[in-house]
């Protein structure tokens, strides 16, 4: 598993806002839109793309596209769905897929509400989006859906993650090409398995408490 962590000033800046429990549900959710297509740039560096030669309006030159079959970006119902604007905005080609996923709060266990996904993903680029890795159930059991319908290589993009969430995911996708990309990795979990220091539930600062 590739683990890449932004280093990047504005990324930090923005998520600080993000992180200050005062910035309301329009800021969180503008805000999340515009980390995603900054943090979306890293994680598509590996898109596979092939030559095509074009005419310029001077000459003929050679340049590139993004390959077929088009990538899939799947983002994790509630708050992943924040993150699909931003994602779409770099990627316009892609296509979408859906999972709904919701954690016990007591037992932090996730399960599966809903799924609308490509049957075959075999020769996909999967893009996984969620801004909270915290235990890594959810995104753990997330990839494994996608393995098995086929996808060969899954990137994941999290605002933020814990330590003990990503050393999970590492054992539960052992010897799967999984790439991680985080906007932070931040200190730990706390005793209700949120992240420390975080910015709160993620899905109802985007949209509400249910
Ligand atoms: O790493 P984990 O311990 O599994 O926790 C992370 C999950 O928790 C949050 O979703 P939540 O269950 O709150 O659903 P929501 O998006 O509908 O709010 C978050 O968006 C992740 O999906
Ligand atoms: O800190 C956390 C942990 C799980 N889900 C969230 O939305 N926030
Ligand atoms: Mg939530």
């Amino acid at each position: 598993m590739r683990v890449h962590v932004a280093d990047h000033p504005l990324i930090t800046h923005k998520l600080t806002v993000l992180r200050d429990k005062t910035t309301p549900s329009p800021v969180f959710r503008a805000l999340t839109e515009e980390l995603v297509t900054l943090l979306a740039y890293e994680a598509t560096r590996g898109v596979t793309v092939e030559e095509i030669t074009i005419q310029t309006p001077v000459t003929e030159t050679v340049g590139v596209k993004i390959s077929e079959p088009r990538p899939l970006v799947v983002p994790i119902l509630r708050a992943g769905l924040g993150m699909l604007e931003g994602m779409v905005k770099l990627l316009p080609t892609a296509e979408v897929g859906f999972l709904g996923m919701v954690r016990n709060e007591e037992t932090l266990e996730p399960t599966t509400y809903a799924e609308r996904l490509p049957d075959d993903l075999s020769d996909r680029q999967c893009f996984v989006l969620d801004p909270m890795l915290a235990t890594g159930g959810s995104l753990a059991a997330a990839i494994d859906f996608l393995f098995q319908r086929g996808a060969m290589h899954v990137t994941a993009i999290c605002l933020l993650a814990a330590p003990e969430g990503l050393e999970r995911l590492e054992a539960e996708t052992a010897g799967k090409d999984v790439t991680i990309v985080l906007g932070a990795l931040d200190e730990k979990l706390d005793e209700n398995g949120y992240i420390v220091p975080g910015l709160g539930d993620a899905g109802d600062r985007l949209y509400g408490v249910v």
